[in-house]
């Protein structure tokens, strides 16, 4: 199950997914910020890496269209901007690339994409193939379609995810700013830069402020819960000032530059990562103390008996998480059950399901080995 990675030396980083965030290129020095990493992202292209880019920017891009100063509040706005802007970010991409005669193509996702099983291995086997022919994918949600159930959470949790599907060896996260500071900069002007973090914890945690820039949608928290994220594959984080984008090369070289997450030890693979690694699961359910020992203790499955609630909307195949009767989470798993047939043999033993249902489809509520146990992650 545990796999580790031996750690690469920066210079020899072969597969990078980079993610640009919305400051960079918005605002005066926006379009200099975009050509200056179109050519370090070339650079690294012409030294035989691969590179997979994610950009925010549709919404930024859009306001700048529209002659917006605020953005949206709501979010049919939000998603007309970000169609007014999607198409123009992606134009300025390809410019700025065709100097290098590098040719882009565009990848637009939501979170249930990824959250379907099949639908995530198409987007890899997609990846691949773009990667294979030369070709720099360039990815960002599809912000006109979604809607909150289904939305990532930003491009910093989509990067990660995307860093575990396509097997990255690091992930750079460039924002409009220089490193992770102690404490966020805007309000303490005094707090020091944070060079190295072994571990993303709650101690780390607490040094982001808690809210993003004018046009940035995560803040700080976010790029740090997409460390987390990484380091849950096994892959290390550099976080760069995007607005002096020759920080890349400098941190491959391994000059002091931006802080960088380590990237630890690979504990899951294949489905369980990706269970670990849902941006949504659909619904939840609260199990009784036994049923959490089990699973805890026991690798064993959650059977219907052990459970006590229900919560949410889900069908069968859809991942849910599991919590313990305090509201802690267990961990994530994928049901075999919708959540209107858990309501009616929730509690109730194995040998009852049929007669209950009109049918069994299995014993298991959710089969271990479609189960991924957060306290093996060092918590979610
Ligand atoms: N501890 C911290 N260290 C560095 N930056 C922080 C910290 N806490 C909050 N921030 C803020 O996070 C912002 C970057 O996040 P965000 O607005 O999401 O940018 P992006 O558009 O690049 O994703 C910075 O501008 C900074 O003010
Ligand atoms: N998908 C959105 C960006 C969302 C986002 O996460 O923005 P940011 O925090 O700047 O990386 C857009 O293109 O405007």
């Amino acid at each position: 199950m545990s796999s580790s990675r031996t750690p690469l030396p920066p210079s020899q980083y072969r597969r990078l997914v980079v993610k640009v965030g919305s400051a960079v290129l918005s605002g005066p020095e926006g379009r200099k910020h975009q050509l200056e990493i179109a050519a370090q992202v070339s650079a690294l292209r012409a030294e035989g890496r691969e590179v997979v880019l994610v950009s925010s920017g549709a919404q930024a891009v859009g306001m700048e269209k529209l002659g917006l100063r605020e953005k949206p509040k709501t979010m049919p706005g939000k998603q007309a901007l970000a169609a007014v802007g999607q198409p123009a970010l992606m134009q300025l991409w390809e410019q700025a690339f065709s100097w290098y005669g590098l040719r882009v193509a565009q990848v637009l996702l939501t979170a249930e994409d990824l959250g379907h099983r099949h639908r995530y291995l198409n987007a890899r086997q997609t990846l691949e193939t773009l990667l294979s022919w030369g070709i720099l994918p360039i990815i960002n949600e599809n912000d006109t379609v979604m809607v909150e159930e289904i939305k990532f959470g930003d491009n910093d949790q989509l990067s990660a995810l995307i860093a575990t599907l396509v097997g990255a060896d690091l992930l750079v996260l460039l924002s409009d700013i220089e490193a992770l500071y102690e404490a966020d900069p805007r309000q303490h002007p005094g707090a020091r830069a944070i060079p190295y973090v072994e571990r993303v914890d709650q101690e780390v945690l607490r040094m982001a402020g808690e809210s993003p820039n004018r046009v940035g949608t995560g803040g700080m928290r976010s790029k740090l819960l997409a460390a987390q994220k990484a380091q849950a594959a096994g892959i290390p984080t550099l976080l760069l000032p995007g607005t002096r984008p020759e920080s890349i090369p400098q941190a491959l070289r391994g000059e002091g530059v931006g802080t960088f997450f380590a990237g630890g030890q690979r504990r899951y693979s294949g489905r369980k990562l990706w269970l670990y690694q849902l941006p949504k699961p659909r619904g939840e359910v609260v199990v009784d103390a036994g049923a959490a020992r089990a699973l805890q203790q026991e690798g064993a499955s959650l059977l219907p008996a052990g459970i006590l609630e229900v919560r949410g909307q889900f069908g069968v195949g859809e991942p849910v998480r599991c919590l313990d009767a305090e509201g802690s989470l267990i961990g994530v798993g994928l049901v075999n059950y919708s959540a209107a047939e858990l309501r009616r043999i929730k509690g109730k033993k194995t040998k009852d399901i049929e007669a209950l249902l009109g049918y069994k489809n299995t014993d298991e509520a959710i089969h271990r080995d479609y189960f991924a146990l957060v306290s093996e992650l060092g918590g979610k």
